[in-house]
């Protein structure tokens, strides 16, 4: 069994957004947040510390965990009309009753580096130049960098979240790979993801993925980040049971992580040099 580790692939990916942030003028990203969440808030000072590191400015909006969705809207839309911003995140979770999904709408989707804004997902869908979702980047820069074939292949998501499965299911199909999707209300569940050749993981649900649900030899990637009573991080795959199975599979932490914060950077960059 191969473990797919993603701390070297996010290494290489931040030297060449250095590159890229550094070649023009100084990019900017904002977050803008609204939360007292320990995980977001963490994932937030991550982004700034990585962002740091690759000459990009990283503006934190921070609106409190009592922020009304109006303000944050209208946030959204004066920073997606500054001309110094070039990417603009509003991280989750947010305050009862605001809607990311509604909320995302405001962000210009020329900013909208975590392509949260629906108009993005819909590019995706139809093929259209967009910034996918950066976990769901994340899964597809992991499964080339490792030099995984996609084409006529069956890949199985497990996961439909707006953020990781949808998205994700679009960029496999993309690749030619034969997509399936799954989620809480889908019956025996092993019996589908054990037809795949390509396991994707994105639940949040610790250790879902145990060996009965693995094909021998599969790839499974393992997107979950879930906290342990012991302030850790785990996988939704169990992976010591998995690894006597799977052909590869990565690590958590170590894994799909530090290469979506890594390509949120890229995207930054990006963002700050088109046309
Ligand atoms: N490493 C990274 O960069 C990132 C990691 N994550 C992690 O990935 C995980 C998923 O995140 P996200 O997509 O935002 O989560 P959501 O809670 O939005 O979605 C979870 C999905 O998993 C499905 N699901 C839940 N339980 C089961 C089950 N028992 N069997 C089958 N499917 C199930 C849900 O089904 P249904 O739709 O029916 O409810 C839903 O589609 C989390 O652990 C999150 O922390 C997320 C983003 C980035
Ligand atoms: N719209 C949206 N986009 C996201 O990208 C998003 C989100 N919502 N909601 C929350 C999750 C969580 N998330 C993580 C990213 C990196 C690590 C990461 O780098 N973790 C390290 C380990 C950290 C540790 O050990 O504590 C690793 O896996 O190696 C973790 C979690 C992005 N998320």
């Amino acid at each position: 069994m191969k473990t797919l580790t993603g701390k070297d692939l996010a290494a290489a990916i931040r030297a060449q957004t250095a590159a890229e942030a550094t070649a023009g003028p100084q990019p900017r990203l904002a977050v803008v947040v609204a939360t007292a969440d320990d995980a977001g808030l963490w994932y937030v000072r991550s982004i700034a510390k990585a962002a740091a590191g690759v000459g990009i400015a990283c503006d934190l909006v921070d609106l409190g965990p009592d922020a009304r969705p109006e303000r944050i809207g209208e946030t959204l839309t004066r920073l997606s009309a500054d001309p110094n911003v070039h990417g603009v995140i509003l991280q989750t979770p947010l305050p009862a009753g605001a809607s990311a999904q509604e909320l995302a709408g405001s962000i210009d989707p020329r900013k909208d580096v975590d392509g949260a804004n629906p108009l993005s997902l819909g590019r995706l869908a139809a093929g259209l130049p967009a910034f996918p979702p950066a976990t769901a980047a994340a899964v597809m820069a992991l499964l080339d960098h490792y030099e995984v074939d996609l084409l006529g292949r069956r890949a199985v998501v497990v996961g439909r979240s707006t953020v990781v499965g949808k998205p994700l299911a679009h960029l496999l199909l993309d690749r030619h790979a034969t997509v399936t999707v799954c989620h809480s209300r889908t019956r025996d569940l092993a019996a589908v993801t054990s037809t795949a050749e390509v396991l994707v993981a994105a639940t949040g649900r610790a250790g879902l993925i145990g060996p009965a649900h693995v094909a021998p030899g599969a790839v499974v990637i393992d997107v979950g980040t879930n906290p342990t009573p012991d302030g850790g991080l785990t996988g939704d795959v169990d992976f010591d049971a998995v690894a006597g199975v799977a052909g590869a599979l990565t690590p958590v932490p170590g894994g799909v992580g530090p290469v979506t914060t890594a390509l949120l950077l890229r995207h930054t960059a990006r963002a700050a040099n088109l046309p």
